[in-house]
């Protein structure tokens, strides 16, 4: 069981620990609800939805555990301002932004220039295993928070989301099977995220979101992530009636990631 996803929550474990030693909950919490408002996440993915265009998440991600590293040139405000514009008419809802520094060689100052650079509101994307890093991502500017199902138990899931919720943060909550789904539907986010990536063994297929998406009832919102890579996926998914996407590797590894963006979305 000493998979790349148990090496992360034990990182993390000690990551949370040192960092309440440098800023205790009490002080981090008043920095949370000091921040000023948030910006709508939702609510900048449903304005593309109802324009008929795909609702697209793109990502700031330097490197992964199993790629190794996506991009060298990596200047997270520049890649944040190509994403807002796109192409034409074509550009990104909003930023995911990786702030694990030890796994995916991201950081939190990354977050926050990426966000001062543009207006999108911003994912934080990390592996969140206690309510002290729910506060820390208002904090450092976040907008959202993603919650991985099979980090958390159920009533951390629902604790966590309040306090997200209390801090006005959108939730993406993450599954990769039915058995994760059904837990993730007790909680109140409609942001349904199927990952199309196994995080113990990284297989990637997006006939996992394809599998999961007849459960996901009308009233959420799927979010595909992970693996999509050609315009056929996008017209895969799209057909099957997806119409939020995460995506990270396909951008970061392309010169100009918001016009990367505008290809594999255009049509
Ligand atoms: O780079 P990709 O294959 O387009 O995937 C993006 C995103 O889905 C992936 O980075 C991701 C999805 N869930 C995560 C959880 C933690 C870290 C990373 C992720």
């Amino acid at each position: 069981m000493n998979d790349i996803l148990n090496q992360i929550l034990a990182t993390k474990h000690e990551e949370v620990a040192a960092a309440k030693k440098r800023m205790p909950l009490a002080a981090m919490r008043a920095d949370a609800e000091s921040r000023m408002r948030t910006r709508d996440f939702e609510g900048a993915l449903r304005a593309k939805i109802a324009r008929n265009q795909a609702a697209v998440i793109a990502e700031i991600k330097k490197a992964s555990p199993s790629k190794g590293v996506l991009r060298a040139d990596f200047v997270p405000a520049d890649i944040a301002q190509s994403y807002a514009e796109g192409d034409g008419a074509v550009s990104a809802a909003c930023l995911s932004v990786l702030t694990d520094t030890r796994f995916f060689q991201g950081g939190v100052d990354y977050l926050k220039q990426a966000r001062a650079s543009c207006p999108l509101p911003v994912l934080r994307k990390d592996f969140l295993i206690d309510p002290y890093q729910v506060y820390e991502s208002r904090a450092m500017g976040a907008d959202a928070i993603l919650l991985i199902t099979a980090c958390l138990d159920d009533a951390q899931l629902a604790d966590f989301e309040a306090i997200a919720r209390s801090l006005d943060m959108a939730v993406l909550v993450e599954v990769h099977d039915r058995r994760e789904l059904e837990r993730a539907l007790r909680l109140r986010t409609p942001l349904m995220g199927v990952n199309n990536r196994n995080l113990r063994s990284f297989e990637v297929t997006i006939g996992t979101t394809l599998d999961l998406l007849g459960d996901i009832p009308p009233d959420r919102l799927p979010v595909t992530e992970s693996g999509i890579i050609a315009p056929q996926d996008v017209q895969t998914l799209r057909a099957a009636g997806v119409q939020v996407f995460l995506v990270g590797e396909a951008f970061m590894r392309a010169d100009d990631p918001g016009l990367a963006l505008a290809k594999l979305f255009a049509g």
